[in-house]
């Protein structure tokens, strides 16, 4: 919706939830898009963190964008890095294999969070977590936490002048001042290891990024849980709907014949496992809220003025489910992506996973390949059931707040080996 500026009159503001009026705003508010005020508070603690998200649209950012877009996040550089995700994946299945043999289940939460962890880390930093004090475990909770915090409505985007008080007496303040402090300990200790690595050469995510003035490495914090919420909530529908499963299934299992190792090329011939990332995407986009706006000056849209200093809030969540626009919304039918040319990469306003505008997600080709291979393959190497004595009824779709939404239940599925 959009957040009136404190005291103004007129109409009351269109709410934002119609893939058309977000078309509008998106396009408008490229002109003038800015940051979250809430936000703005602990940012001089955080040279890293703050600055790159929430940041006002200045040059320096221009910049960094660019260099993501084009260094970092292009098509050449995921095939660059193909490598870390076969090896990480690998790890993934040989795990995973382990408790096929034993008929436990796996918490899919988890590995998906672990596997990106890795591969983000790796790819970023030209090191693996495992033995360091950054294990899993500390890091999956610290972006837990920072998603959890950060992405929490506070009392100051309300009430911009007093609302600061509010949020020091409700301990909100306190909380988020912690997580971006424990953030830039993360960072300090990611920049010592990675002094301390011997790389043989090879440039990685921070040396392009040390090239810049200062170095931004937040870009991790949505790449990794971005990622990995999208593949859990993939598995959770497919179990939802075993028709559409056995027919994912048979999809990759065609495609591989007596091949043991996917490749990229393979991923290009899955039609029917890129509509099921889209319907995940269209029923639980990881960022419901996509990233807060600032209007910077006076617009129009739908015949109502909107003021400067309003906070923007596009609800893809909202367009994804809108009935206007798709039939039977709350219904799991990838086939629903068979006849139209319906995409996710912020051209088609019904489906805004990744955003649209100047402040699309950068890394939505990385972010799209690394959910298509880890699905592809944990797909095509097992079967899933429930766990003993749990039905489909009984599965939690609950929805975890914050920035980025997952589900609330970590989720847990017995993997058989195919
Ligand atoms: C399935 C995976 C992903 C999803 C669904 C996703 C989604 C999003 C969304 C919705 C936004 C806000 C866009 C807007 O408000 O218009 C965003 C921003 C961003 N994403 Fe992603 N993302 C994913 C993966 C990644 C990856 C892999 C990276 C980096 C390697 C990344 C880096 C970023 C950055 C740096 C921004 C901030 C852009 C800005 O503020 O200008 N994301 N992402």
């Amino acid at each position: 919706a959009f957040k009136r500026k404190k005291q103004q009159r007129g109409p009351p503001s269109p709410p934002v939830s119609s893939s058309e009026t977000a078309k509008q705003a998106l396009k408008i508010h490229d002109l003038h898009c800015c940051s979250r005020p809430s936000l703005a508070g602990p940012r001089e603690l955080s040279y890293n963190y703050l600055d790159i998200v929430f940041s006002p649209y200045d040059d320096y950012w221009k910049e960094l964008r660019r260099m993501c877009v084009q260094e970092l996040f292009s098509a050449k550089r995921v095939h660059l890095i193909q490598p870390i995700k076969d090896e990480e994946v690998k790890k993934l299945i040989d795990t995973v294999k382990e408790s096929a043999s034993q008929g436990s289940p796996v918490n899919l939460s988890e590995k998906f969070l672990a596997l990106n962890v890795s591969v983000i880390c790796k790819a970023a930093f030209g090191l693996s977590f495992q033995g360091t004090v950054l294990n899993n475990d500390s890091f999956d909770k610290l972006i837990r936490e920072a998603f959890l915090f950060l992405g929490s409505f506070s009392a100051s985007d309300f009430f911009p002048n007093g609302g600061w008080i509010i949020d020091r007496l409700t301990g909100l303040q306190g909380r988020r001042e912690k997580s971006v402090r424990d953030l830039d300990a993360f960072y300090e200790q990611m920049f010592d290891l990675h002094k301390h690595e011997n790389k043989d050469g090879v440039e990685d995510f921070v040396d392009l990024l040390l090239r810049l003035e200062k170095g931004e490495t937040n870009v991790l914090l949505g790449a990794i849980s971005t990622s990995a919420i999208t593949m859990t909530w993939a598995m959770a529908e497919l179990m939802r709907n075993p028709r559409a499963m056995k027919k994912v299934q048979s999809e990759i299992r065609n495609q591989m014949g007596n091949k043991s190792v996917i490749t990229l090329d393979d991923i290009e011939q899955l039609h029917y496992l890129k509509m099921v990332i889209k319907e995940t995407w269209r029923l639980h986009t990881p960022a419901p809220l996509l990233v807060p706006r600032e209007v910077m000056s006076e617009f129009e849209i739908n015949g109502y003025m909107i003021q400067p200093k309003t906070l923007l809030y596009v609800n893809a969540w909202a367009i994804g489910r809108d009935p206007e626009t798709w039939k039977d919304p709350e219904m799991f039918l990838p086939e629903r992506f068979m006849d139209n040319n319906i995409d996710a990469k912020g051209q088609n306003f019904e489906l805004l996973p990744f955003g649209s505008g100047r402040r699309i997600c950068p890394g939505m080709y990385m972010g799209t390949t690394m959910v298509e291979f880890g699905l592809a393959n944990m797909l095509f190497q097992f079967d899933w059931k429930l766990p003993e004595g749990m039905k489909v009824e009984d599965m939690d779709m609950e929805e975890s707040p914050g920035l980025t939404v997952g589900m609330k239940n970590d989720l847990l599925l017995v993997p058989v080996k195919y």
